[in-house]
């Protein structure tokens, strides 16, 4: 028998619990399609595993640090297995309680299954879940991404990982080369370095973080120098050949690079080719993400793309961020809510977990000099971390903040946070940002001493025009 819901949600991303919870408390009878496990690539494959094994990564580090900060340890050994239970279990936690949230509400009905469209029966869309089959009056896709590989001569002949298959080693790498020196690349790269393993980071961008601004990659190269990562910019990879105990890395100029593990951190591919869009007529485009407007919804009245599939954002907050979007869109209440219901009008806000954390939001400085180019007014202000109290009490000195002010309105543009607590010091700017006030109501307030955001008052104090280049 088919069933007939208000509402089908394909793929359990970050936005979709939330969504199909919501809703259902509205009274619409909800199916919620996954294929796989829920909760999605953060909870079972990125942000909680990776932020978890991060901390047993840091407190290593921490230890190896101890002496610096007058105590005194035996040798430092990491329990690899015992680092990697701990996460298992984070994870198994996280999603176990997600799980026990949608089954408790009423209206939700979890599909297990890899949804597809089959079509429509007149109004209603029609589509398949493994054995299921049903029809849904709107349709909702938060089917997220895959890690993407590139085409490599010679891969097929050798092992190789993706984010999924690192986190479930079991065994420490002896030498762990990542291809790929972005976020996840460099999480990782020093997360496993920390943890024991040797890492060699091939990248074929010219410098780490390619999208940060030239200061903050030379930061990060410095501190991944500093502990012993290898990082190659500039590469290009000819060929890979299995040897007797790993992998090796041919560069076209004969040079190799021999590790016993060889993990893929270069990109995302979309998870959108299985959903049958044809047969209703939703457009992607060239890679496979779907088209929204800012409201999110596609070129096909009732259907609706969430999360990363839409690329609109790629991080948990900007799906999550989605469904926010989605159900003031469709609340003529909700209209306290109006800076949400448009996706065009949220700055880009993101941590990158490295040690230390990099916060970011808005304009970089490579924005802000278009800008400037451009002929538009704008004050910077720069700080680096040294020359911050709290950073050398802490001993962590690495960094800068980067504040960045549309000279005309005094609003905030932008905001780099690099350094001790910059993943949580950045939504002091994000936060600031959403209310459009001038910069001058924050240099009115009453910072606490000492820590890090104390001196964003003071930095304001400092702010300069940005001369066009
Ligand atoms: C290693 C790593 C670390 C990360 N760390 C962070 C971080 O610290 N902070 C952060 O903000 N972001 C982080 N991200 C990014 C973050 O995980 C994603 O942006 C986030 O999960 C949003 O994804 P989504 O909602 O689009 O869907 P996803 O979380 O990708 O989930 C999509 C779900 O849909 C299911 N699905 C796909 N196709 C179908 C189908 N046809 N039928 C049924 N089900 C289907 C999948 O099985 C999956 O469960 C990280 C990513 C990775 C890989
Ligand atoms: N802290 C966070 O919020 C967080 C953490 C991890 C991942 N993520 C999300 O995951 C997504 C994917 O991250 P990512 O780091 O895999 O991808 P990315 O697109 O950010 O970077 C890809 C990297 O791979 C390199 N690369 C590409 N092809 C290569 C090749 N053939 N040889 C060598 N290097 C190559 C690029 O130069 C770049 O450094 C990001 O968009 C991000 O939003 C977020």
């Amino acid at each position: 028998m088919t069933k007939h819901y208000d509402t089908a949600i394909i793929g359990s991303g970050q936005a979709a619990p939330a969504l199909a919870v919501a809703l259902a408390r509205r009274g619409e009878c909800v199916a919620l399609i996954e294929g796989a496990q829920l909760g999605g690539s953060c909870v079972n494959a990125g942000c909680t595993p990776t932020k978890t094994l991060r901390k047993s990564a840091r407190v290593a580090h921490m230890a190896r640090r101890a002496g610096d900060f007058g105590v005194q340890t035996g040798e430092i050994t990491v329990d690899f297995g015992a680092a990697m239970a701990r996460m298992r279990e984070r994870v198994d936690t996280a999603r176990r309680g997600l799980t026990a949230w949608l089954k408790r509400t009423k209206n939700v009905d979890i599909i297990e299954g890899w949804g597809a469209f089959e079509g429509r029966d007149g109004e209603k869309f029609v589509l398949t879940a493994g054995e299921t089959r049903l029809t849904a009056d709107k349709v909702y896709i938060n089917t997220g991404t895959r890690a993407f590989t590139p085409t490599v001569r010679g891969l097929d002949t050798i092992p190789h990982l993706d984010n999924v298959g690192l986190l479930a080693l079991t065994e420490l790498p002896r030498h762990l080369i990542i291809v790929g020196g972005s976020y996840i690349g460099l999480e990782m790269g020093q997360i496993f370095r920390r943890l024991g393993a040797e890492v060699t980071i091939i990248n074929s961008a010219p410098r780490l973080a390619m999208r940060e601004d030239a200061d903050v990659s030379k930061i990060i190269q410095g501190f991944l120098d500093d502990e012993g990562v290898t990082v190659v910019n500039n590469a290009s990879i000819a060929k890979v050949e299995p040897t007797r105990d790993g992998v090796s890395l041919i560069m076209p100029d004969g040079f190799s690079f021999q590790g016993s593990h060889l993990f893929f951190a270069t990109g995302r591919s979309a998870n959108s080719e299985t959903l049958n869009l044809n047969s209703v007529g939703v457009y992607t485009d060239e890679r496979g993400f779907i088209r929204t407007n800012a409201q999110l919804a596609t070129n096909v009245p009732g259907i609706w793309a969430l999360g990363d599939i839409n690329a609109r954002g790629a991080f948990t907050h900007t799906s999550y961020h989605d469904h926010e979007i989605i159900l003031a869109n469709s609340d003529e209440n909700a209209g306290q809510l109006h800076q949400w219901k448009d996706a065009d009008q949220r700055p880009t806000t993101y941590a990158m977990f490295t040690d230390p954390p990099l916060g970011r939001v808005g304009m970089s400085l490579a924005d802000a000099q278009d800008a400037a180019n451009d002929g538009r007014s704008i004050l910077l202000a720069d700080m680096a971390m040294s020359d911050i109290s709290r950073a050398k009490e802490e001993g962590e000195t690495a960094g800068l903040i980067r504040l960045i002010v549309d000279g005309e309105t005094e609003q905030f543009l932008g905001a780099t946070v690099f350094g001790i607590a910059g993943d949580e010091i950045i939504s002091v700017l994000s936060n600031y940002m959403a209310t459009g006030a001038s910069y001058r109501f924050m240099q009115q307030a009453l910072p606490v001493h000492p820590t890090v955001a104390e001196l964003l008052p003071t930095l304001l104090a400092n702010l300069k025009p940005l001369a066009a280049k």
